[in-house]
């Protein structure tokens, strides 16, 4: 049975997925202090937050048991991602369900801010009617700001495009013909900051967005200008704020997050052209369902072994891509496996090269799986997708991914060279079919085995009373031999055969192997 502790009010009715599963517990967790989580977090295999809740490294540290951990919402801010990687912790999100809620939450504020409509409701509710205090300006042919023009600011920019508003943008990850096609002109930063009349934050927290708004940027703004922040306390400087706001150069300002969250006390409160809510960006029913749902399919995928799709500290890969190269990971593995097996010494390198149709494909997942396989065999730690690359380098193992062209006969080839300070050798792989994984090159003799089970790898020389002595001193044992192959370069030279047997082959009977005139090594390999 697997744990997953479920913090932060994740909406109950999006977790159907994990409920619907036999060999799931589901916890739902009460607000913990980082003491009283690292006491209990050895228990799950999973935990699911939103902000609230932080996943420190202590708290990782304590996570003995831990798969993946979920945001069920986009910012990791509170996920320290590094050690979780390092655990082989998968951390995923759910980067799409509370996109809708967050924009409409951005415009609500943008309206409420302009046209004053908290102050003017408080007013009235406190038994006057004021005309006079609360004077609004239009949205429409004024320039908004979009500071980071992902998800949310391109959906925020639509809408402000929608209520005839001129849209300008900062966003250097995105291509001016991306933005030519929304309709909006990206500029560099201190230029947006010139040119906007009202300006939204939609960065995340980062070390370079810290701040990103602060008394330069002030400096830079129009006088008047109103600013929005519905994306991450922090990227706001709001000592900076409250001075540019106090000096009037910043007629208005609405913040849903806060550097510090939760938070009751600012300077801001006290200024009567601020407004604030409590981080309620993705609050509503929709995107809390959205959200719920989409992280508990990934927390049951990767329960089961089974592929993520919005992990974020693996590569992710689109559907097309996925569908090329899943067939490919479990070759990869074995390959690693394989050549781990075989090679002796201190690894230096691992070269790993893609030719046919893998020459032009993302293959990055497949390098990790390759590392997956040579690491797992040769380490005690857990190893797996999320951790392989960075164990790999923490051994001072060189990497080297390449891709060639053509190669030969076979559509894909995969070949894995691994380098060490006693040894070389290399193994390559295809896949027929479409399913039907082989290795065949061994050392550049040509095999055609199935990468399955046990299998016994003797170099020999090419020459007669080889292959029977060695089959027979393995049927005397008992061992049924499912497979053979030889592979041979030159009449007389080097050869290398490879059997797929039952069971492995004792040790007793290598030795004796090893003794026939004409074998250059035997060695137990199991896939
Ligand atoms: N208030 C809320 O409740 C709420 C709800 C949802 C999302 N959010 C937050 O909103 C933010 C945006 O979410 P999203 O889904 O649009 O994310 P996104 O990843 O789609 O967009 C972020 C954009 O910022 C750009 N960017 C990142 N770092 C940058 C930098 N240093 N300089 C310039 N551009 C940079 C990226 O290129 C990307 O286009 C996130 O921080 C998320 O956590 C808040
Ligand atoms: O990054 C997010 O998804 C939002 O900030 C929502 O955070 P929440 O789930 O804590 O409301």
């Amino acid at each position: 049975m697997k744990k997953v502790l479920v913090m932060d009010g994740v909406a109950e009715i999006g977790l159907a997925a994990l409920r619907r599963e036999p060999d799931i517990e589901v916890v739902i967790g009460e607000k913990m202090s980082e003491d009283e989580l690292c006491n209990v977090i050895g228990e799950y295999d999973a935990m699911i937050v939103r902000s609230a809740t932080k996943a420190t490294a202590r708290v990782i540290e304590h996570a003995s048991k831990m798969i993946i951990i979920g945001r069920a919402g986009v910012g990791i801010d509170n996920i320290d991602v590094a050690a979780a990687t390092a655990k082989g912790i998968l951390v995923v999100n759910a980067p799409d369900g509370n996109t809708i809620a967050a924009t409409e939450h951005t415009m609500a504020m943008m309206l409420a801010l302009t046209r004053n409509i908290p102050q003017a409701w408080a007013t009235l509710r406190a038994g006057k009617w004021d005309k006079k205090s609360f004077m609004g300006v239009e949205f429409r042919n004024k320039v908004l700001g979009v500071i980071g023009l992902g998800r949310i600011g391109s959906a925020v920019a639509k809408r402000a495009q929608g209520m005839e508003m001129k849209v300008v943008a900062y966003d250097p990850y995105i291509s001016e013909e991306k933005a030519e096609s929304l309709g909006i002109q990206l500029l560099p930063l201190e230029e947006l900051f010139k040119q906007a009349d009202f300006i939204t934050n939609h960065l995340p927290l980062t070390k370079e967005s810290k701040y990103i708004v602060g008394e330069k940027a002030f400096s830079l703004m129009k006088d008047g200008v109103r600013l929005v922040n519905c994306a991450r306390g922090g990227v706001v400087d709001e000592q900076a704020l409250y001075a540019a706001m106090k000096s009037g150069k910043v007629a208005g300002a609405a913040l849903d997050v806060f550097e510090k969250e939760p938070t009751t006390e600012s300077p801001l409160f006290e200024l009567n052209n601020f407004i604030g809510t409590p981080h309620l960006g993705a609050s509503t029913e929709e995107a809390q369902l959205n959200v719920a749902f989409d992280v508990a399919v990934e927390i049951v995928a990767a329960l089961k072994g089974d592929f993520v799709k919005n992990a974020v500290n693996i590569p992710s890969l689109s559907p097309k891509v996925m569908a090329v190269v899943k067939p490919y990971l479990t070759l990869a593995e074995k390959l690693g496996k394989f050549v781990a097996q075989l090679v002796g010494g201190r690894t230096e390198k691992i070269e790993i090269t893609y030719s046919g149709d893998l020459a032009s494909q993302d293959v990055a997942p497949i390098t990790t799986a390759v590392l997956k396989g040579f690491l797992d065999t040769i380490l005690q730690e857990m190893v797996n997708f999320v951790n392989a690359p960075t164990l790999a380098k923490e051994r001072g193992i060189n990497v080297i991914q390449q891709q060639a062209g053509e190669e030969g006969d076979y559509a894909n080839l995969i070949t894995v060279k691994v380098i060490s300070d006693k040894d070389e050798i290399s193994v390559a792989g295809t896949i027929f079919g479409g399913t039907d994984p082989r290795f065949v090159f061994i050392d550049g003799y040509h095999v055609d085995a199935v990468p399955e089970g046990h299998m016994l790898y003797v170099p020999h020389t090419d020459k007669p009373k080889i292959i029977g002595p060695v089959a027979n001193l393995i049927g005397a044992h008992d061992i049924n031999i499912s497979g053979m192959q030889v592979g041979r370069k030159s009449i007389g030279g080097k050869a290398v055969m490879l059997l797929n047997v039952d069971t492995p082959v004792p040790e007793e009977t290598m030795a004796e192997i090893a003794k026939i005139d004409g074998v250059q090594g035997v060695k137990n390999v199991s896939l």
